[in-house]
This record gives structure tokens, C-alpha cells and sequence, in this order.
């Protein structure tokens, strides 16, 4: 189409728990004009054969660095891409990554510090030379327990020796982040949903997003 003009599109990042329900939560929401961009979990577990989550998981201390350094880059390539869609809805984002799950791997000290501060400063520098975005985040709040029955539930295989202690360390970064505001940037307004609530009720939670795509889809 001659002189198809990319509007910048109305970008939602999905943050929450591992657990919280995001995956439920794009799929309510999978629908012409928008562009749903998943966590590229499947290319996480496997590069070139590398299953990068499940080295975190067995040793984070040895492979924190490897496998949030290829999160940084896929979620980067999620952000830069450009979309006709009027909505762009991605799951997580560059900032949970380092806000959440790379915080918490310092701070436990499952990760060395001089890794940390090479992901910090890959971070910054990616953040300030890329427009990353993002016009409303949508924070699917939980209670690490509930998240904690879900995941073993779901019974992902790296995640088989996640203990309860791990999600309510991430809970409380993700409150800080989101809620609190006590250390890091929110890069965009935040709309809490209560994701403790079934599934069968969840529905309820997510019309209540519902205006707000509805207006981003009227700007077009
Ligand atoms: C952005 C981002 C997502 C993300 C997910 N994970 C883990 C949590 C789950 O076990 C799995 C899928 O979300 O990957 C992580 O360790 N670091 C991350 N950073």
C-alpha cells in the first residue's frame, strides 16, 4: 500500500507473576487489531538446542547471565517491532525482566554481582538509545500462594523445583515496581486486575480493560 504510514500503536505491557494468568488474559483479548506479541518462552528453551531457562533454573548463579541476556534481546526485538495495529499487546516487557527477575537474581545472590552491573549498564544503554514505549502496563496482581498452585499445576518442567519462597520474592518486586514505586521507573500508567480470582471469574476483570481498547481503537 503506497505511503502506508506505521502509526505508532497503543502498546500494552502484560506484567504479573509467574502464574498470574497473562497467557489467559492475551487470548481474551486475541482479536483483529491486535497485535499480540507472547513471551518467546519456546526460544528461550531452546537455541540451537541450549534449553537457556531450564541452565537458569538448575544453576542461576552459572547461567542467570546467559539466559536474561537473550531475554533482554528477545523481548528487544518484541518492542522494536514495528506494527499496523492499532493495539500492540506484548507479555512482560524489557522492564519486568530487569525490574523483577534480574533484581531478584542479585538480590538473592544467585547471580554474581559483576553480572548484574554488565545487565544493568546493557540495560541503560538499551533504554536510552531505543524508544521502547508503552502506553499502559496492566499489572494481573496475585498472592504468591495462588501462583505458587498454578505453576505446579501447569507442571512446567524447568519450573519443577521453583520453590513458594522464589514467587513471593518476585511478588514483592513486581508491588515495589508496580504499586509502591519505591526504587524503580513505571514506564506507563498501571492498571491493577485482580488475578487471584478463577478463571470463570476473570472475565469480569478483563471487561474492565475493555474501554480502554476500545478508545485506542477509535484513534485509528
Ligand atoms: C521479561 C522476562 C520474562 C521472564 C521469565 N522468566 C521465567 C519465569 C518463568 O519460569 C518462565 C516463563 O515466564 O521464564 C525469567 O526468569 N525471566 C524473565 N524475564
Amino acid at each position: 500500500m503506497a505511503g502506508a504510514v506505521s502509526v505508532k500503536p497503543f502498546t500494552v505491557f502484560v506484567e504479573g507473576n509467574i502464574g498470574s494468568g497473562k497467557t489467559t488474559f492475551l487470548n481474551h483479548f486475541a482479536r483483529p487489531d491486535v497485535d499480540l506479541l507472547s513471551e518467546p518462552v519456546d526460544m528461550w528453551r531452546n537455541v540451537e538446542g541450549h534449553n537457556l531457562l531450564g541452565l537458569m533454573y538448575e544453576n542461576p548463579s552459572r547461567w542467570g547471565l546467559t539466559f536474561q541476556t537473550y531475554v533482554q534481546l528477545t523481548m528487544l526485538d518484541l518492542h522494536t517491532r514495528t506494527s499496523t495495529h492499532p493495539v500492540k499487546m506484548m507479555e512482560r516487557s524489557i522492564y519486568s525482566a530487569r525490574y523483577c527477575f534480574v533484581e531478584n537474581l542479585a538480590r538473592e545472590e544467585l547471580m554474581p554481582a559483576a553480572d548484574y552491573v554488565v545487565l544493568d549498564e546493557w540495560f541503560k544503554w538499551i533504554t536510552s538509545h531505543f524508544h521502547i514505549g508503552g502506553d499502559l502496563i496492566v499489572y494481573l496482581r496475585t498472592c504468591p500462594e495462588v501462583v505458587f498452585e498454578r505453576m505446579k499445576a501447569r507442571a512446567r518442567e524447568e519450573e519443577s523445583c521453583v520453590p513458594l519462597e522464589y514467587l513471593r520474592k518476585l511478588h514483592k518486586l513486581h508491588e515495589d515496581w508496580l504499586l509502591n514505586q519505591t526504587k524503580f521507573c513505571c514506564p506507563a500508567p498501571v492498571m491493577v486486575l485482580d488475578a487471584n480470582r478463577d478463571l470463570s471469574e476473570m472475565e469480569e476483570e478483563f471487561r474492565k480493560c475493555e474501554p480502554i481498547f476500545s478508545a485506542a481503537l477509535q484513534k485509528t
